[in-house]
């Protein structure tokens, strides 16, 4: 594993795979190319060659940072050289993905799209839409454990569904959320819409969402199977988006972001496209997010007791008031909570693909290289969060780094985005949302979604571990003794609770009464 030879000006480019020879191990037509299996070389060439390695995409050099010190340098200082997005002629970039915020090209119209979306999300009062998602989430729960025995339920799916709910009401407008009621088909649109999705992104190939599928031939011998599936499946999503948005003329509501789009005149492939970023992007992120939120408050009991003490103590709720996402210094213990897992636990373990438009070289552990200019560059997002370097004790759980005097109390909740004035290396030491010009528009939302969603499930349900309830194969060591959540993950373009969560739901007394 040496590439020597790859220079630039004599430069070579960081250590990794030879050129030319198939970087990652999936068969060509058994497998999908997936993120477990690039998570796994990526690991073994960090090990041998340090944090900035480098595989092949083709003839394309895909170069993987894993240095909050390199992230820095090229995701904030050089911002406007990183903002770049590699090209893409793939099924995937035609069909819901072909009109992203995310995809486009760094530029007017990238900048236009941002800027609306930016501005519903900072203008939307999202007061209403998430007291009526969550009162709808617990009493779903509610029920759920009155029904089962002991009160046991495995409630990511309906934890998935309020979320998705919430988004819908922020995309659609509120009464989206009525539309949930069964329909003719006994569905509900937003249940279908949940399951277009869902179906959609079981036929992407995972690799080619990041631009690591090297040539036209694999993704045809990788796509063609599946394609006709894909084409209709998008089809059917068009239809129900467009279902969603002529009911949306009907009821004249408060803004929503369909409204914003449609002021901006575009085309209906486009605004069924904006309309799939902004769900998929939102909805399947925040709920793993808060899948595993719940699952450590169940393992680790004494923190669930120490945010219910923190929440109630003082006789007040502290969604809003005193988290430093808005600026003020004192941190809640719940919102370090949050942070704790977003570190721990990212969705996304990888930024979405980058590109820069001229060549780049860099110093990192004594040794320089180039980033040319088209090159895929991406972030190990996992990696830089559980860095022992950064963190004392990577692998613990422990909410209380991110309070005063920790070692994560500089790390605001949304990272610094823009050119020089973004944050400095020092808070970039975890980057869920990343950094940077193309940093996470919807972060400050996700982390207010989390916290009132994470606050109202502890409130109002003890969620209890379910004793012996599984195998778990985590091997992690501060979870040895408290078996009873599955803690392993499912790596994905979202990192999944690879055993869903089961838990014992108690209603709390002050509710019974
Ligand atoms: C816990 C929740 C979320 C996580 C972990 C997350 C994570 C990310 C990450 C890692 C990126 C890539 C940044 C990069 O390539 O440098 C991203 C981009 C993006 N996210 Fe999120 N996200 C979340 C929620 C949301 C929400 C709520 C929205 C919108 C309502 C949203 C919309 C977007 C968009 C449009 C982009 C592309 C930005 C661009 O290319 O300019 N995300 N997100």
């Amino acid at each position: 594993l040496n590439n020597n030879k790859q220079c630039r000006y004599g430069i070579p480019l960081p250590p990794g795979c030879p050129r030319r020879r198939l970087p990652l191990h999936w068969s060509l037509f058994n497998l999908s190319p997936t993120v477990a299996s690039l998570s796994m070389v990526l690991r073994r060439l960090h090990h041998a060659h340090g944090p900035v390695v480098t595989l092949w995409a083709g003839s394309k050099p895909a170069i993987f940072i894993a240095s909050h010190e390199t992230a820095h340098c090229t995701l904030v200082r050089m911002g406007a050289t990183f903002a770049h997005r590699p090209s893409s002629s793939s099924l995937l970039s035609s069909g819901v993905n072909g009109y992203g915020v995310n995809s486009a090209t760094y530029g007017n119209r990238w900048a236009v799209l941002r800027r609306n979306l930016c501005s519903h999300l900072a203008a939307a009062d999202i007061g209403g839409p998430l007291r009526r998602s969550v009162d709808r989430l617990l009493q779903s729960l509610d029920r759920a454990a009155r029904e089962a025995a002991d009160g046991v339920v495995v409630p990511s799916d309906t934890l998935r569904h309020a979320v998705f709910c919430f988004f819908a009401a922020l995309c659609f407008g509120d009464q989206a959320i009525a539309t949930d009621a069964d329909d003719d088909d006994g569905g509900g649109l937003l249940k279908r819409l949940r399951g277009l999705h869902a179906e959609i992104l079981s036929l992407v190939v995972q690799l080619d969402a990041l631009h690591l599928v090297p040539s036209m031939a694999l993704q045809v011998a990788h796509y063609l199977p599946r394609s006709w599936k894909l084409l209709d499946a998008q089809r059917r999503h068009h239809a129900t988006v467009m279902a969603l948005v002529r009911a949306r003329r009907l009821w004249q509501q408060k803004m929503c972001y369909v409204d914003t789009l449609l002021t901006l005149r575009l085309g209906e492939h486009e605004l069924v496209s904006l309309c799939w970023e902004f769900m998929n992007a939102a909805a399947k992120t925040t709920s793993t997010a808060l899948e595993w939120i719940m699952a450590r408050l169940v393992l680790h009991q004494d923190i669930q007791h120490k945010l219910w003490n923190d929440i109630t103590g003082d006789g007040r709720r502290s969604t809003t008031t005193t988290t430093t996402c808005g600026g003020e210094s004192r941190r809640s213990f719940a919102e370090a909570v949050v942070l704790e897992a977003l570190r721990r636990h990212p969705p996304a373990n990888y930024l979405l693909a980058h590109t820069t438009d001229r060549d780049v070289s860099s110093v990192v552990q004594g040794s320089a290289f180039v980033i040319p200019k088209g090159s895929i560059v991406n972030y190990g997002v996992a990696e830089i969060g559980r860095d022992a370097k950064l963190w004392a004790d990577p692998d613990v759980f422990r909410p209380e780094r991110f309070l005063e005097g920790g070692e994560g109390f500089s790390i605001r909740g949304i990272p610094g985005v823009g050119g020089g004035g973004g944050p400095v290396p020092e808070m970039m030491k975890m980057i869920p949302f990343g950094a940077g010009r193309r940093a996470c528009p919807g972060a400050a939302v996700s982390m207010k979604v989390l916290l009132s969603f994470m606050e109202n499930l502890v409130v109002h349900f003890e969620w209890k571990p379910v004793v012996g309830g599984c195998a778990c194969a985590c091997g992690e060591e501060e979870e040895e003794e408290a078996p009873a959540v599955d803690m392993s993950e499912k790596p994905g373009l979202v990192t999944e609770m690879r055993t869903p969560l089961r838990t014992r739901l108690v209603v709390r007394q002050h509710v019974r009464r």
